[in-house]
């Protein structure tokens, strides 16, 4: 199976977090997720970010910082999250894609039902 590379990124805006929640017929469907999506063959995880969330949420990304790597073997697929921190944006988040979208309060985030490889990043969040 091979490993696919995914650019996440926690939005985030006096304490609270934009997630949206994944499409029924994807991946991991119908569960919460923090917007992002596979980094492309030409492109740095920074740069996949700034594409992603220019296209899944409409917003022009101006501070992004590295939080965490993640590694994790679902039955069907295996992922590495590259999980960035994103505290400065141009532009009002929107899902673009029709999904499901809301702020939660990082304190309200384990509330939500994310995939699995998730649990570091809500952990550490909440830690900080
Ligand atoms: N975006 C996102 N993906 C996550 C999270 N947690 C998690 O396990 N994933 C997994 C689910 C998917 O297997 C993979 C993301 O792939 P995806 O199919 O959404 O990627 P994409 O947006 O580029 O979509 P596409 O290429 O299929 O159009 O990463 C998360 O918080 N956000
Ligand atoms: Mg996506």
């Amino acid at each position: 199976m091979q490993r696919i590379e995914v650019a996440v990124g926690v939005i985030l805006r006096d304490e609270k977090v934009f997630i949206s929640r994944r499409a029924d017929h994807l991946h991991q469907g119908g569960k919460w997720e923090f917007p992002g999506g596979k980094r492309e063959a030409d492109e740095t995880f920074e740069q996949a970010l700034c594409r992603e969330l220019r296209e899944e949420v409409g917003i022009d990304v101006e501070t992004q910082r590295p939080l965490m790597q993640i590694r994790h073997d679902y039955p069907d697929k295996q992922v590495t999250l590259d999980v960035r921190t994103v505290t400065a944006f141009r532009g009002e988040p929107r899902q673009q894609e029709g999904q499901e979208a809301l702020w939660v309060s990082v304190s309200d985030l384990h509330r939500y039902t994310f995939p699995k490889a998730n649990l570091a990043i809500v952990n550490a969040l909440q830690q900080r």
